[in-house]
């Protein structure tokens, strides 16, 4: 990679040991400014823990340098998974309200909050679950209700944990829409795991590809290469075909995209 590029995220040798095992060996990579990146790698591979590092839920050895205009970074994740009460009397809006509202949510969610939520929700194209039970909603729902959480706090840097799993193909192209729209209007970097090579093909700027090193990393024209998939899932990969993917220029103005477009 261009030594020129801005980055929002640099790894450096990263190295994560877990349980007496070397989960994590290593890793260097960026994460353009402005990009949809996307790690991609086979089962057990270190993806999550890498997020998990980014965040500072886990220890590590190396460094891991988040660059934004703000000094504190402001980062939204969207997990993977949420384990949680699905008899819970709550709704959509209250679940969103909070974080915010200073009086018990039993008087109410105020009218200010309940907007606010309204207009998250519409952001993420699903405004007609402002009333319903949290606990109530699909796998595809409750992705996009987790998503408005995150998009509350304005993030210079959204990161998510597989957001096609558990997503039908139509949930998971209006969620990819949805993504891709919002970082255009607002200007986020997007950091997101994925075990979908269509999703990545089409919405990815950028590829870190991870089996506990970094085995290689550029947009995705450059990196989802056949010899590559075969090498990092050790099977041949039939499904990527380099006249599908994004024109990397159109998708992403991070300099790495256009230098590599423009060689
Ligand atoms: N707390 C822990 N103690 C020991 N090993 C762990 C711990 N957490 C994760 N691991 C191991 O680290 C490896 C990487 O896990 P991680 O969840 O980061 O992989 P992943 O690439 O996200 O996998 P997947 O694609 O299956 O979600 C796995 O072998 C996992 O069993």
């Amino acid at each position: 990679m261009a030594p020129s590029v801005e980055a929002a995220v640099r790894f450096e040798g990263v190295t994560v040991e877990r349980g007496g095992v070397l989960i994590l060996d290593q890793v260097s990579a960026t994460v353009p400014k402005g990009s949809c990146t996307a790690i991609i790698g086979p089962n057990g591979s270190g993806k999550t823990t890498l997020l998990l590092a980014l965040l500072g839920e886990i220890d590590y050895q190396g460094h891991i340098i988040v660059r934004c205009n703000e000094s504190t970074p402001r980062i939204g994740y969207v997990p993977q998974r949420l384990h949680f009460d699905r008899g819970m009397p709550l709704t959509v809006s209250e679940f969103l309200a909070m974080g915010f509202q200073k009086h018990p949510l039993w008087f109410g969610v105020a009218g200010v909050f309940r907007q606010q939520a309204r207009e998250r929700l519409a952001q993420v194209k699903a405004e007609h679950v402002l009333d319903r039970q949290i606990g109530a909603l699909s796998g595809g729902e409750l992705q996009r209700v987790l998503l408005a959480l995150a998009l509350q706090q304005e993030p210079d840097l959204l990161v998510l944990d597989e957001p096609s799993a558990g997503v039908d193909f139509q949930g998971e192209l209006v969620f990819c829409e949805v993504l891709d729209d919002l970082r255009r209007q607002k200007g986020f970097t997007l950091l997101m795991v994925s075990h979908d090579l269509a999703t990545v093909t089409h919405h990815a700027t950028h590829v870190i590809c991870l089996n506990r090193r970094v085995a290689a990393e550029g947009p995705p024209r450059h990196t989802l290469t056949n010899e590559n998939l075969t090498a990092i899932f050790g099977m041949h990969m039939g499904l990527v075909n380099s006249r599908s993917m994004p024109d990397d220029r159109a998708q992403c103005s991070a300099p790495c995209c256009q230098e590599h477009v423009d060689a």
